[in-house]
């Protein structure tokens, strides 16, 4: 590529190098990547289009937007001043699995899931809940026609937080493995990775999957069960 500049320089609000802009500063004011924390990626054809790591995701601008290509995994576009998201093996494993976008946050309601789960069901058990209208939001699974039903369970695994979020890759993998079905993999004590097959359906499903985490720390205070047995 001559001029690496003409992957991210686009007057599209939609091209991935805007859009990873403007939703990471849509997902700051609900509180998923505030304090440089969490982010989003999207695969753009043989394209990854990755933001920096560490610094304020709702401040970002095209030009700091690194490309990898998705065959090679070599960049095609390095930003001098920073370093990729630490997220990027993260990320990539989504896109192997046919995932358009991925979105990380570190949502509090996430957080507080994890802890719920691990006190009251064990440290190996999935979030499972059922009979929530917003379910309906989630896919039923990989190579699965429509959404789950009312009456559906939706499961999320959840893996353990470690000290590097690079080092989460192999056990994201492993619940990927264990849960085909799945659309997101929660991160004890840390947060969630959610994806979907494009920009759309990946939000979309943030959106579900984090109402109803906090629907579900909510029902948890008020004593009501997730599911009905
Ligand atoms: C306070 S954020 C700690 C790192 C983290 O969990 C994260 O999601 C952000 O990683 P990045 O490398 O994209 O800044
Ligand atoms: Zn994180």
């Amino acid at each position: 590529m001559s001029d690496p500049d003409a992957l991210i320089r686009s007057s599209d609000p939609e091209h991935p190098a805007n859009h990873i802009c403007t939703l990471c500063a849509k997902f700051y004011s609900l509180g998923w990547v505030t304090g440089t924390g969490g982010g989003t990626s999207i695969r753009h054809g043989d394209k990854i289009y990755i933001a920096p790591s560490g610094v304020q995701k709702e401040l970002m601008r095209p030009t700091d937007m690194f490309v990898m290509d998705f065959e090679s995994r070599e960049y095609l576009r390095r930003p001098a001043a920073h370093k990729p998201s630490a997220c990027t093996p993260l990320f990539y494993a989504a896109f192997k699995r046919g995932a358009g976008c991925c979105i990380h946050t570190h949502s509090q309601w996430a957080v507080l899931v994890t802890l719920l789960v691990e006190r009251d069901f064990g440290s190996s058990a999935p979030f499972e809940i059922e009979q929530i209208e917003q379910i309906k939001g989630i896919p039923k699974g990989r190579d699965k026609v429509g959404n789950l039903g009312y009456f559906d369970r939706l499961r999320i695994p959840i893996i353990e937080n470690t000290a590097h979020e690079e080092d989460l890759t192999d056990s994201l993998e492993k619940a990927m493995e264990e849960y085909p079905d799945a659309y997101a993999v929660l991160v004890r004590r840390h947060g969630i990775y959610v994806w979907g097959d494009n920009v759309h359906k990946a939000k979309t499903q943030c959106e579900s999957i984090d109402y109803i985490l906090q629907l579900a720390v909510e029902m948890k205070k008020l004593g009501l069960p997730w599911t009905t047995k």
